[in-house]
């Protein structure tokens, strides 16, 4: 068995790096060796870090409680204890897109859950199961970071995940215009119930800067690597329009979707090709990959929160509620775990892709 690579979480006590550490505990290639926040926390335990904020069902995993938070701005020493970083900072997008390229010049593969880079033309934004070729592009960013080992790979938003893989199981009926309402859970502002009171017998139609990602997220991950531009071009259809709700939910978004399609492809064609969607992930049995990616159920009031967040340990999809539209060809409601699939995990499975393609390897071995 080789040994674990060696892993700093930035922006560590936060609700999306309490997620990473708690599902980095025990994994099989990586090891938590640094978590790093801002100079607030920078100097504490991690456990003292997170004293009263801890957010998480599972308690504070034993090798990381004693762990001394480093000052994410402290780079070049961040940089020489690891193999690569998990970025979930919380800044300004400027100053996260620096912080992250400065991160990756030393030569320092970034994973983020970040969205300053998403739309950086060099840089993969990866659902493994759905674009694991975009990594081709690394080579293009690197050549503009004048690194030979470090890069940026970012994943997607969270509110796409409900729809966004059916809609990948159903590109080759052509989709032209999608319509998506999302119900999004608290968590995914970082929150719980007590910080967020107002949320209680209550929905609220904004949530910032979402519609946007909504919609034009899915066009680059289902985008072409074009090997003369050194970049990733996104698709102009199908067109997405989309509107994103906050509501009184923990873990868990949920979208009531419509679709027409070029192609008419019968009920029984959609639900064989959700059912039957896989990629690399299952086919390298890469440690955090849903046996089953996408599950289709059934029974008239599912996907529910309550019943089917936790599918695959949040690692998997559940769509149900198929049917024909009168406006549109079909409608369907999804829901993904927001923290698991849709942040953390969703960035752990790219760094196992990117592992398993070679980007990812131990300093040492460069
Ligand atoms: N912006 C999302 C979080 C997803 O990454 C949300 O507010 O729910």
């Amino acid at each position: 068995m080789s040994k674990k690579l060696k892993v700093g979480v930035l922006g560590a006590t936060g609700m999306v790096g309490q997620r990473f550490v708690t599902l980095l505990a025990g994994h099989p290639w990586f090891e938590v060796v640094v978590v790093a926040a801002s100079p607030r926390s920078a100097g504490k335990t991690y456990q003292q870090a997170v004293a009263g904020r801890w957010k998480m069902a599972d308690p504070i995993p034993a090798a990381v409680k004693d762990l001394t938070v480093l000052d994410v701005s402290q780079i070049d020493e961040i940089a020489s204890q690891v193999d690569f970083v998990f970025s979930a900072v919380n800044m300004s997008k400027a100053a996260i897109k620096k912080i992250e390229e400065e991160y990756a010049k030393t030569e320092t593969p970034v994973v983020s859950n970040n969205s300053a880079h998403r739309w950086t033309p060099d840089v993969p934004m990866i659902i493994p199961e759905i674009n694991p070729n975009h990594s081709e592009v690394i080579k293009f960013q690197r050549q503009r970071l004048g690194t030979q080992r470090g890069f940026i790979a970012v994943k997607p938003n969270c509110s796409i995940q409900s729809y966004a893989p059916a809609l990948s199981a159903w590109m080759k009926f052509e989709p032209t215009q999608v319509v998506a309402t999302t119900y999004q859970a608290i968590s995914g502002a970082g929150k719980n119930f007590d910080d967020a009171p107002e949320i209680l017998n209550n929905v609220i139609p904004y949530i910032a800067g979402e519609e946007e990602k909504s919609e034009k997220e899915p066009l680059k991950i289902w985008g072409k690597v074009d090997q003369q531009k050194g970049e990733i071009i996104p698709v102009a259809a199908p067109v997405i329009t989309s509107q994103c709700l906050r509501v009184p939910v923990l873990y868990g978004h949920t979208a009531a979707a419509f679709v027409n399609f070029k192609q008419q492809p019968t009920k029984e064609e959609l639900i064989a090709a959700l059912e039957s969607y896989a990629g690399v992930p299952q086919e390298l049995g890469l440690p955090s990959a849903p046996k089953h990616f996408i599950q289709y159920l059934t029974e008239d009031d599912r996907p529910q929160v309550q019943l089917d967040v936790n599918f695959e340990n949040g690692m998997g999809i559940s769509i149900g509620r198929l049917r024909p539209d009168k406006i549109f060809d079909w409608k369907f409601v999804g829901l993904s775990h927001n923290t698991a699939r849709g942040a953390a995990g969703g960035a752990i499975l790219c760094a196992e892709l990117l592992k398993a393609q070679g980007y990812i390897t131990a300093k040492q071995c460069y």
